[in-house]
């Protein structure tokens, strides 16, 4: 079991899209050997792929040096069985904001994982209490949620579940700092802190679009020229994974017992038809356009 604060020597990481290549790309950038764990091959050469890119573009602003991105690169190993991750002291779920899922990714991660290893989930909403509670280790499990794109963004939320222990929470804080990341504890309520304020805003957004207070361009600009956000918010909806957007809307929602948390009619409309943004090529801007153009 990992000394608190020190001993987290490996890491694994299971999803391999968005976020699980942000987090595997800046785990190896901290020295440490990663194991990254899909479904899908396909998705962990997308994932391979991304990570290379974004070094890259680090080297090419002289962030960072040929050699270590080359060394970091090295450190990171893929597969698509959870018994790559047996040897890892953290494991970081990063799957689909499903619960079932993360729900029999824990089942089938548990049997594997050593008996002293951190469970840590990168959810966006869901109570981490709830997971934990499913899981054989809910003293060792705890939510570890970064920020989209992790290499940028320098914030990572550390989530106590009621059972997490005082080992776990430093030994996660301690991790996230060697990562270059500050964190901010957030108590285990739904979409914890900043989704809780972020998301509710994007999804009225999404209302505003559908009653026509708005179009998309005028949404998007109004809220970057007007309140300096760096995005609009249908761009980051889009940005996000509309999916993720309205699964979130759905924890607050179901979670917190109010109608202020109604997802936008329309919000649920774009997940329907599977147009959920960048990632599909197609959200509430097409992005088979250079530059994406509205879709409405
Ligand atoms: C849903 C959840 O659970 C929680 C969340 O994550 S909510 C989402 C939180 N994220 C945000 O709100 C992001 C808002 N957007 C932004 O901050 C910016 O638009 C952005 C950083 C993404 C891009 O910034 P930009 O100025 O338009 O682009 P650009 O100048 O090309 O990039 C800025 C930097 O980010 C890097 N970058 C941009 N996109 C990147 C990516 N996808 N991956 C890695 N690096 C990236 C660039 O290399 C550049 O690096 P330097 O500062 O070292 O030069
Ligand atoms: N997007 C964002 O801005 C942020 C998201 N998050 C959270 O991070 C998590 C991942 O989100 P994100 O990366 O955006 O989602 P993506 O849809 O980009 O990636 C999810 C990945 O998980 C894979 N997956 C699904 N089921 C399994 C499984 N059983 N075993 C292994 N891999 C599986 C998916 O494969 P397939 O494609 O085959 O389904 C996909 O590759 C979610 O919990 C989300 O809420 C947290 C912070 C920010």
């Amino acid at each position: 079991m990992p000394e608190a604060g020190s001993g987290i020597a490996s890491v694994g990481v299971i999803g391999a899209g968005q976020m699980g290549n942000g987090i595997a790309h800046v785990a190896a950038l901290a020295g440490l050997p990663v194991v990254l764990v899909d479904v899908k091959p396909e998705a962990l050469d997308k994932a391979l792929t991304t990570i290379r890119k974004n070094m890259d573009r680090q080297v090419a602003k002289s962030t960072l040096q040929a050699p270590d991105k080359d060394a970091a690169l090295a450190r990171i190993q893929t597969g698509t069985e959870m018994a790559a991750l047996s040897d890892c002291d953290i494991v970081i779920e990063a799957a689909t904001e499903r619960e079932e899922t993360k729900l029999s990714i824990f089942k089938s991660a548990c049997a594997v994982l050593k008996e002293g290893a951190i469970l840590a989930s990168n959810t966006s909403s869901i109570p981490i209490t709830r997971l934990a509670a499913a899981t054989d280790r809910p003293e060792r499990f705890i939510g570890m949620h970064f920020m989209n794109p992790v290499p940028v963004m320098k914030l990572v939320e550390v989530i106590r579940g009621i059972a997490t222990s005082d080992d776990t929470f430093v030994a996660v804080q301690a991790l996230a700092e060697r990562m270059g990341k500050t964190t901010a504890v957030a108590q285990d309520y739904p979409a914890f802190i900043v989704n809780r304020i972020l998301v509710p805003m994007i999804n009225e957004a999404v209302q505003s679009l559908q009653e026509g207070v708005g179009d998309i361009r005028s949404i998007d600009a109004a809220m970057k020229l007007g309140a300096n956000h760096p995005m609009g918010p249908l761009e980051l909806g889009d940005f996000i994974g509309l999916d993720t957007c309205l699964a979130i809307m759905r924890v607050l929602h179901e979670g917190m017992g109010d109608s202020k948390y109604r997802p936008s009619p329309l919000l649920v409309k774009y997940v329907e038809a599977g147009w959920l943004g960048r990632k599909t090529g197609r959200g509430f801007y097409d992005y088979t356009q250079d530059p994406p153009a509205p879709t409405r």
